[in-house]
């Protein structure tokens, strides 16, 4: 069934788990994601960037995104991921999608304020929910230095008043995380985790989980994140499992056969992160 972002969100952080978002941009792994969250009876969003879309069509992504919902036994969301293109955001909402993200994490701290305002006064009068960024999450900053990627990290009393002037439903923050594969062991910073989250009274949302050790994603959500984003492990464990069997079985040529292996392995990556998050079950 398809449910409203905000009250999955709402839940989750009352009962102290996290809801996976896991990104997809075709059917296999949209039926991989919805599969996976069957089996673990998990809640579950799913979610497309912009570069998904514009790689699908806005419409296959609505059209295959509810059906997956309707057929479904468990609850599912749809979600735009780091929307920044204000007109594309309009154009989910008027689609359907449950939330969208307004990515404003690359202006000022009083320009993101006033475009998720904006955002925000729009998505709320059609019962959308949205969320925003606070503090650049690295993997597009990578020839910044360390001492200043810190300086990028999310300012509790900023989040606070970030929070409290946009009215914003969820708020990503960046703790050290990054999107894409890590070259070394991802370090993220929980006295600050733990602080926003003394400080903040809505959902907090983790982006560049994969890859993160498993301690310290139930670290971080013992520390109160509720929706953890994952994208990279869905396309390895694809490309791993095609990979594979194309170089197996050379002479294999039917796309069914390839996809199919790719998709019981996205099942199996996608039911792992469900359990680590603590939302197998909460359907
Ligand atoms: O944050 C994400 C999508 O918004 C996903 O990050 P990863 O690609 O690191 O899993
Ligand atoms: O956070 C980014 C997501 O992993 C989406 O990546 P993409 O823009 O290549 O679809
Ligand atoms: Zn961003
Ligand atoms: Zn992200």
């Amino acid at each position: 069934m398809l449910v409203n972002t905000r009250e999955m969100l709402d839940k989750a952080r009352e009962k102290g788990y996290a809801i996976g978002a896991f990104n997809m941009s075709n059917m296999e792994i949209l039926q991989a994601i919805v599969q996976a969250a069957e089996i673990e009876n998990a809640p579950v969003i799913v979610q497309a960037s912009q570069a998904a879309l514009k790689y699908a069509g806005v419409d296959y992504i609505e059209a295959m995104g509810k059906l997956a919902a309707q057929k479904a036994s468990v609850p599912v969301a749809i979600h735009l991921d780091h929307g920044t293109d204000f007109n594309l955001i309009m154009l989910c909402i008027r689609h359907g999608f449950t939330s969208v993200m307004i990515d404003g994490s690359k202006y000022q701290f009083e320009e993101n304020i006033a475009i998720t305002k904006k955002v925000v006064e729009i998505a709320h009068a059609v019962d959308v929910s949205v969320e925003a960024e606070l503090g650049k999450i690295g993997g597009t900053e990578d020839h910044i230095t360390v001492s200043e990627k810190e300086a990028l990290y999310t300012e509790p009393e900023e989040a606070v008043r970030f929070a409290k002037e946009t009215g914003v439903d969820s708020l990503a923050i960046s703790i050290g995380t990054a999107h894409g594969p890590y070259k070394g062991e991802p370090k993220l910073d929980f006295d600050r985790l733990a602080e926003i989250r003394s400080m903040l009274d809505i959902p907090i949302v983790l982006h560049g989980a994969s890859g993160v050790p498993d301690e310290s994603i139930r670290k971080a959500v013992e520390r109160g994140v509720c929706k953890i984003n994952i994208d990279t492990e869905i396309r390895q464990s694809f490309t791993e499992a095609v990979r594979k069997i194309l170089a197996d079985n050379p002479a294999e040529y039917d796309p069914r056969k390839v996809l199919g292996v790719a998709k019981e392995a996205m099942i199996e990556t996608v039911s792992g992160k469900m359990r680590l998050f603590g939302c197998s079950g909460r359907a």
